[in-house]
């Protein structure tokens, strides 16, 4: 089935054909103090190019820009990172469109490894727009039970302990400790935090205590986990957008994808 979009051959299809049309990426690197009039001029120049496909506004910026504006200004064919509230809606009401890419990669990895999520209890620890609010739409999708906690959880520990399917996307190094977890649970860690070490350079560890390996019927490792999915979604986007700008020709559109990865 090379065109379920949940199976690797899919995958694979993409890859390949990102190598074959030569994907170029172009970093504009602005400097700090740069006004906002300023960054979204070069959106606005990014938007009207019908050589570029996808724009992507790296985060956090700076104090003085504020991020909503700044990602409601890409043109939402365009949206390869899925943050435009264009992208959120198709996400929420379930229908077709541009998925934020870490929340992807998290639906990709379980798909690639079988790992079940219809009928299966998941529970969420983050609530940011970058990951934990649209991987609650994913996975609501695709027909798990999802449980949103936080950093106001009360007794975060009963909860987590209840899922089947256990998404870290909290930021906190280690916040999720062996006592936490039900024997056999899937456990995603989405976490990427520098803690220091002997070199001084600092080491990434994740949100996941390392003795949950113990517990977990499987564990993504950090790094070398959900990092990579994440930037091999991006590409995957990109393509996407390209195929679907090409399609529709002069007139940018949202792609018509669906199903699998994307739902
Ligand atoms: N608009 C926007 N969208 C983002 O998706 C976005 C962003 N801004 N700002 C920064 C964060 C962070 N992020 C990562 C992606 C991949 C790795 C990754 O591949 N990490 C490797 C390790 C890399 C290393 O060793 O430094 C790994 O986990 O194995 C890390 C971090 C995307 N973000």
């Amino acid at each position: 089935m090379g065109d379920d979009p949940a199976s690797v051959a899919y995958v694979r299809g993409k890859a390949r054909k990102a190598a074959e049309v030569g994907l170029r990426s172009t970093v504009h690197a602005l400097p700090e103090a740069t006004p906002q009039a300023e960054l979204l001029a070069l959106i606005a120049q990014l938007n009207a190019d019908p050589a570029v496909h996808g724009v992507l506004v790296q985060l956090p910026l700076p104090v003085h820009l504020d991020p909503q504006p700044v990602l409601d200004a890409v043109l939402p064919a365009k949206d390869v990172d899925g943050l435009h509230p264009v992208s959120t809606g198709h996400l929420w009401a379930g229908q077709p469109g541009l998925r934020p890419c870490t929340p992807a990669g998290v639906m990709a990895l379980l798909a690639f490894y079988g790992l079940p999520v219809a009928g299966q209890r998941a529970v969420i620890v983050g609530r940011s727009a970058l990951v934990g609010r649209p991987l609650a739409a994913l996975l609501l999708n695709a027909n798990a039970t999802v449980t949103l906690a936080h950093s106001r959880t009360p007794d975060l520990g009963a909860v987590t302990r209840e899922a089947d399917l256990l998404i870290v996307a909290a930021g906190r190094a280690h916040l999720i400790t062996p006592d936490m977890v039900r024997p056999g649970a899937t456990v995603i860690d989405v976490g990427i935090n520098r803690v220091p070490d002997e070199t001084g350079q600092g080491r990434l560890t994740g949100d996941v205590h390392p003795g949950v390996a113990g517990v977990a019927g499987a564990l993504t490792p950090v790094p070398g986990g959900v990092g990579p999915m994440t930037v091999a979604q991006l590409l995957m986007n990109t393509v996407l957008a390209a195929e679907a700008q090409q399609a529709q020709s002069p007139q940018p559109q949202t792609p018509e994808v669906s199903g699998g990865l994307l739902r």
